[in-house]
């Protein structure tokens, strides 16, 4: 019997979370082999493979359909697959892992409350220093479509994988755009989030891949588990 390939986070506060979501739906996963063995079994319904995956590689499998079904962050998912809806069909937001992507800039300019202001100051930065101003993020493709959408063009993003919020300071950037929940990293680095920064508000969501092979037993699994959780079927 072909089975259906369900991706979930590999480890971290998704994953217990993820697993609680389908216990309440009752569907078990659980992690086998040692503690820290990347596999496990989903009881409760048949067809199912669970697949581990680093959470940031989750889309990826999801538009290479690898994976049948997946979930990870909206945040990663519109970030890593161009045209994500046209690959991947979002079937429910799960209401955790909730988390915003802004963007923020050191607490002393004090004059720079909006993305409006960020044009004046990328003028003035290049008029100085002969340079543009950079923004470290990992977030490249959503923090230039929202940057494009608002008129600001004077920037350059530089990548920053982690402790993104640090980079101010050692002055590799000039400002961030980073997800935050409690606000407490971007205060313990004396930034700020612009007024009208938000540019995507996560949370993590179960996902499609619309490029799986999705025979008649996935479509059959897919349709249990839909009926399971409570969720209409998608079109895929
Ligand atoms: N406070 C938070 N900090 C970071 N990510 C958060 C937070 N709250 C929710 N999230 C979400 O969790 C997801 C990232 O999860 P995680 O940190 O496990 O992934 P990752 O960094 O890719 O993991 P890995 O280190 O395995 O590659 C993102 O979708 C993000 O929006
Ligand atoms: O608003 P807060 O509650 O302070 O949370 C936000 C921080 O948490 C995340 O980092 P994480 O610890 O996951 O590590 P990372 O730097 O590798 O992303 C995120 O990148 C922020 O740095």
């Amino acid at each position: 019997m072909s089975r259906l390939k369900l991706g979930l986070p590999s480890k971290g506060r998704l994953q217990g979370q993820c697993i609680a979501w389908f216990h309440d739906r009752g569907i078990a996963i659980e992690r086998s082999g040692a503690e820290r063995e990347y596999a496990g079994t989903v009881s409760g319904v048949d067809g199912v493979d669970l697949v581990l995956l680093s959470a940031s590689e989750i889309p990826r499998e999801l538009a290479a359909g690898r994976i049948h079904l997946g979930i990870t962050g909206q945040d990663l998912v519109h970030e890593t697959i161009p045209g994500w809806e046209g690959r991947v069909s979002q079937l429910a937001a799960l209401g955790f892992g909730r988390a915003d992507l802004v963007i923020a800039v050191p607490s002393i300019w004090v004059d720079v409350e909006s993305v409006e202001d960020l044009d004046a100051v990328a003028a003035d930065f290049r008029a100085r220093h002969g340079l543009r101003l950079r923004v470290a993020t990992k977030y490249h493709h959503l923090v230039r479509d929202f940057l494009r959408k608002r008129g600001v063009a004077d920037y350059r993003i530089v990548d920053s994988q982690g402790a993104t919020e640090g980079t101010v300071k050692n002055l590799t950037a000039e400002l961030i755009a980073d997800i935050t929940s409690t606000g407490e990293t971007l205060r313990a680095n004396h930034l700020r989030v612009l007024e009208d920064g938000l540019i995507l508000a996560s949370e993590a969501a179960l996902f499609a891949a619309r490029a799986a092979a999705w025979g008649p037993e996935e479509r059959e699994t897919l349709a249990t588990l839909c009926a399971r959780m409570g969720l209409s079927e998608p079109a895929l």
